[in-house]
């Protein structure tokens, strides 16, 4: 594979349509070990969507992520994140990421927690205190600012990573394998939380990668399947079924058929 790209391409593309939250063309990355982790990557997210990435561990799925949060540089095509490189955006705050292990400060309380990224920031005391109570409602736990997160389930603590996420009110929102880890209520539940926070006004597009299908299936408005390794984006399928949705979905034939053909997919 060709991966002749300079510095600068990589990072500036002039003709970004304002609506594209995130625009990757003929995106590539091949690590310095000669790793070909993901290859020809064409995306494009728009406002206000629900994406979901499956495939095979080692697929790339995770490197994919770590490029649109500029954590990592494509090393060839063209990748802008809010209308500007990846780099840039993550500056900006208006991308946060959750990741399958909570990472919160163990000494910390939750109200200190989840109001840490707007603490680097500098913003003061009384708005901290405002937005972290704002958040910590909408993920279920503004009866518990002063908890510490030892105290915390398994379900618990990935709420509090997921208010901390929406402190800076993020245009976009990453998750890694989030509930990955958790058992299958917990899970079910956990995701209808998601959903009913990203429809209230879907001003946030979410990016999530999950290895379950039902999962993908039940949150998305599209599932971007990909093959193993060397990781392409082996097809796109949309989930055109509204919101809210609930377990009358989980359980209905359009559900099995959007399984099924997303599976089908991942079989070949
Ligand atoms: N820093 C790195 N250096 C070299 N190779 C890497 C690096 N990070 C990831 N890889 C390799 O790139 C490929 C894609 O990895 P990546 O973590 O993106 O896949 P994934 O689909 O997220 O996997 P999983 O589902 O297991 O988390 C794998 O073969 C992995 O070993």
């Amino acid at each position: 594979m060709s991966v002749t790209v300079t510095a600068s391409s990589r990072s500036e593309i002039p003709d970004v349509r304002p609506e594209a939250l995130v625009r990757m063309e003929d995106v590539g990355k091949v690590y310095p070990n000669g790793t070909v982790a993901v290859q020809q990557a064409d995306l494009h997210v728009g406002e206000g969507e629900f994406l979901c990435f499956v495939g095979p561990s080692g697929c790339g799925k995770s490197t994919i992520f770590n490029m649109i949060a500029g954590l990592t540089d494509p090393t060839s095509g063209r990748l802008s994140v809010l209308g500007t490189s990846p780099k840039e955006a993550r500056k900006r705050s208006e991308l946060a990421f959750v990741f399958q292990e909570h990472t919160l400060l163990p000494w910390a309380n939750l109200i200190d927690n989840v109001t840490m990224p707007l603490t680097l920031r500098g913003v003061p005391k009384k708005r901290r205190v405002e937005e972290g109570e704002r958040v910590l409602e909408l993920v279920g736990l503004k009866d518990y600012t002063k908890v510490l997160p030892r105290q915390l389930s398994g379900g618990m603590k990935m709420r509090v990573s997921i208010a901390r996420a929406l402190v800076s009110r993020p245009k976009l929102l990453l998750m890694d394998e989030p509930y990955g880890a958790l058992d299958e209520i917990t899970r079910q539940t956990l995701q209808d939380e998601l959903l009913r926070i990203w429809q209230q006004d879907r001003a946030m597009s979410v990016l999530f990668i999950t290895h379950n299908v039902f999962e993908a299936v039940y949150l998305s408005t599209r599932v971007v399947v990909m093959t193993p390794r060397p990781g392409k984006i082996a097809d796109i399928v949309d989930i055109d079924v509204p919101f809210p949705r609930t377990d009358e979905y989980r359980s209905s034939p359009e559900f099995g058929n959007y399984v099924r053909q997303v599976s089908d997919v991942l079989k070949h």
